[in-house]
Parts: structure tokens; sequence; C-alpha cells
């Protein structure tokens, strides 16, 4: 029996909105935060895009919006980061931020020790929690997830946060935040609101995304089940970017 088709679970032109993950889905995984690299062509088709679905395109991650800017200047209509903490509905809009504990001054320099017991490790800040990367010392990864489970079991915020499983990291994260509220928040705004969500990302933070476009009646994708990579998934949506404004059915 055939595969059944991508594009019977996509909803026409007119009632689909996009929410794609950044890292590992729009852009492949790099060494390091800072030094993935945006494929050339890859604005220019989230542009058509966005023109295709009446603007309904955005960008859900879990870095920063900035960094969201900063590497897709101008492209997505929305962009919701810090896997939701923060959502900016419009281009050139507020941005929204969830009212969060903050993290204990005490848990960052105590990750910041974790880290450096385990050279090629790192801390990356975030405003509401922070990630424990171990790309660079792959063997490491679960003594780090021990000490960082001991630590936020005790003391002030305890009972707060919780560990979030990333690709090679661990994330320090308040409870409560998904991307699963990320994109009931954006579905609940104009160009959104009245569409089906397709919710498409690769991490284990993709699959909240995933169930908060399905239980809106929309659908997900997820690297490496529907897609076997970031440039596959790209190349699908040039395909999908060709489609004519106003069409009923999507250009294969
Ligand atoms: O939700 P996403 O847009 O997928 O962001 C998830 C995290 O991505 C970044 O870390 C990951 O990508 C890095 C660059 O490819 C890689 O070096 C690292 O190992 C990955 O964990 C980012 O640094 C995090 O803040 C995001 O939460």
């Amino acid at each position: 029996m055939p595969h059944p088709s991508r594009f019977d679970r996509l909803p026409p032109p007119a009632r689909a909105a996009f929410l794609l993950d950044f890292d590992g889905t729009l852009v492949d995984i790099a060494p390091t935060p800072e030094s993935v690299t945006v494929p050339p062509g890859l604005r220019d088709t989230l542009l058509a895009l966005r023109h295709v679905c009446g603007d309904a395109l955005a960008v859900v991650s879990g870095r920063p919006i900035d960094q969201i800017d900063h590497f897709l200047p101008d492209t997505p209509f929305a962009v919701a980061g810090e896997h939701g903490i923060a959502v900016r509905h419009r281009p050139g809009g507020a941005i929204e931020r969830a009212t969060l504990p903050p993290l204990p001054e005490p848990w960052i320099a105590a990750c910041e020790r974790i880290a450096s017991a385990f050279p090629g490790a790192r801390v990356e800040r975030k405003k509401a929690g922070l990630v424990l990367h171990f790309r660079a010392v792959p063997e490491a990864g679960e003594a780090i997830r021990a000490e960082a489970e001991r630590l936020i079991a005790e003391g002030e915020g305890s009972g707060q946060f919780h560990i979030q499983a990333a690709k090679m990291a661990w994330e320090i994260k308040p409870d409560g935040v998904s991307k699963e509220n990320a994109v009931r928040a954006l579905m609940q705004t104009a160009p959104f609101s009245g569409r089906l969500p397709v919710f498409v990302g690769d991490d284990v933070t993709d699959e909240d995304g995933i169930r908060g476009a399905e239980a809106l009646g929309g659908t997900g994708f997820r690297i490496p089940a529907d897609f076997p990579d970031p440039d596959a998934f790209r190349a699908w949506l040039q395909r999908l970017s060709r489609t004519a404004p106003g069409a009923d059915s999507w250009q294969d």
C-alpha cells in the first residue's frame, strides 16, 4: 500500500497556518548555538509561503525572540520564543511575556560550576532559565543531568522548574511553559485564528507543539519521522511556497 502523501494531512492554503521550529527543523544543528547558518533561499521560501497562507506563518523556538530576529529578520509574521514564554503576535508588535519565578541566582553559579567540571560543556543563559550544553562532551551528558536534577530539587525554586531534554543539552525551564501553550496563544489572534495549525519540529519540546496543533484540529510533522532531515523539510517548504496565492490546493 502506498505511503499516504504528506499533503493528505495538510489543510488547504486558505485554512493553513504554519508554526515552525527553528533549530534542527528550519536550520541544521550546528556545534554551538551561535554557529548555525541560515541556508541561502530559506528566507525567500518562508516569505513566499507566508504570502500563500495569508501571513499565517510563525516560528516557535526555544531561543529568545531576538535570536530568531537575528537569523530570520522580518521573515515570520509572529514569533514565540523561549518555548512560548515570550510571544510577539505580529511584526513590530509588543512582546508578551509570561510572569514566571526568576531562576534562583545560586543555581546560575552552580550550573557554571557543573559545566566547568566537564571541559567543553557550557551554560547558555535565558531570561527565565538556562541550558547546560554538552554537545562538545557527549560522554558527560548523564552526569551533567544528574547534577542538574540534584540542584533543582533543593532550596529556593525547587518544585517550580524542571529539566527539559533537548539535543545534547538539558534545559532548566519553569514549570507550565510549553510549545503547546505557544501554539494556543498564537492561534488566538489574526491572521492565525480561524485557520488550522501545521506544526513542524524535531525535538522533544516540539511534541508539545504538535499536540497543541492536533488539539486545535490541525496537524504536525516531525523530523526525522516525516522528513529525514532539515534539508528535506526545506525542500518540501520550497515546493509548497510555489503555490499560487489563492489556489485551492498545494503545489507539489
Ligand atoms: O526550539 P528550537 O528552535 O529547536 O531551539 C532549541 C534549542 O536550540 C539551540 O540548541 C540546539 O541547537 C544548537 C545549534 O544547532 C546546538 O548546538 C545545541 O546542541 C542544541 O541543543 C539553542 O541553543 C537553545 O537555546 C534552544 O532552546
